[in-house]
């Protein structure tokens, strides 16, 4: 079975579209990877399937092998058009070997002719979709496997969560991080993801608000252009953890659109403690993306850490 080597697996829900769902999951994976897990993202988001292009992997084709689909390596996949940029790369996957930081992909972008082409299927082929992912994609052994899911809470999401639940263990199918942003429309639709997932029976991991205030290229002031904090009390007020919020930020649209992964400038110090540079995930061996410098590192690191922390009980 495709599942049952994967030690944590990780819904990723938006009530509704556009609020970065698939960024953040790009993220969070890129950063689950570099601090040494081996992760694996299911995109499921079948009407606009956006990971392989956040992750610049959108030209990789899937291996047909007995019995179903071998996901791409990201790291691997991405090392070409890294030194087709003239960037450094080091490979921490080793192939198809699941090591420290492994990284895999498994996307209907990747089975359309035409990347460009829009998916316009009727629920049963969705539905029959979906199943065939969760059965049929040969993961091997993984720590955590998120499914970047469509907005809102359609047919696909019960039947995805129905077949999980049939394929995965409860203990394998830790629960769910929900994205929003502080809008009070999206806010009130994550109400209804939380609903969901009480209903289901899926546990809420975790709640990110995202560009939550507008970070000025200029100057790096943000700006709260929406009530802020929405986000944290409607966690509260559900009672379900509240992860982090991200900025609204140029940066982190570039860092997404170009496949980048961000560290600590040189020199930086939390706490007292020197902070990763890229000179240290070279060393690590994990350097294995594009990295930029900037503010963002912190904040999925920290996120990250603490989803990590929820997971594990
Ligand atoms: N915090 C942010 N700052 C700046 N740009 C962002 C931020 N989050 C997302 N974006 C940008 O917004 C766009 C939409 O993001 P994304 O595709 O992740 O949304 P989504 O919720 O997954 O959408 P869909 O409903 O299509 O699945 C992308 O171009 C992305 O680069
Ligand atoms: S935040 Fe500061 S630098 Fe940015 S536009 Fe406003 S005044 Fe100018």
């Amino acid at each position: 079975m495709s599942l049952e080597n994967i030690k944590h697996i990780t819904l990723v829900l938006s009530g509704k579209g556009g609020v970065g769902k698939s960024s953040v999951t790009t993220q969070l994976a890129l950063t689950l990877s570099l601090q040494g897990y081996s992760v694996g993202v299911l995109d499921v988001d079948l009407t606009g399937p956006s990971i392989p292009r956040f992750f610049r992997i959108e030209s990789s084709k899937v291996r047909q092998a007995p019995g179903g689909w071998v996901p791409v390596p990201v790291h691997e996949a991405s090392k070409e058009s890294e030194e087709q940029n003239g960037n450094e790369h080091i490979d921490s996957t080793n192939g198809q070997s699941h090591g420290h930081g492994a990284l895999y992909c498994m996307s209907l972008g990747f089975l359309l002719a035409n990347r460009g082409d829009a998916v316009v299927w009727r629920g049963p082929k969705k539905t029959a979709m979906v199943r065939q992912f969760l059965s049929d994609v040969h993961w091997g052994a993984l720590d955590y496997l998120l499914i970047d899911t469509p907005p809102g809470t359609s047919d696909e999401h019960i039947s995805l969560v129905e077949t999980l639940l049939k394929q995965a263990t409860p203990a394998q199918l830790s629960g769910a991080v929900i994205v929003t942003t502080p809008q009070a429309i999206s806010i009130s639709d994550v109400k209804k993801e939380i609903n969901f997932c009480r209903k289901v029976g899926v546990k809420v991991l975790g709640v990110i608000e995202n560009m939550a205030g507008f970070v000025c290229p200029n100057c790096s002031e943000c700006s709260n252009i929406f009530s802020k904090g929405g986000g944290k009390v409607m966690a509260q007020e559900f009672d379900v953890p509240f992860l982090g919020s991200v900025p609204l930020d140029p940066m982190f649209s570039r860092l997404i659109e170009e496949g980048k992964r961000p560290f600590y400038p040189e020199g930086t110090v939390v706490d007292g403690k020197q902070m990763q540079t890229k000179d240290d995930l070279l060393e690590t061996g994990t350097l294995v993306q594009n990295y930029t410098a900037c503010s963002l590192f912190p904040l999925f690191d920290g996120m990250v850490k603490e989803l990590v922390k929820t997971i594990n009980g």
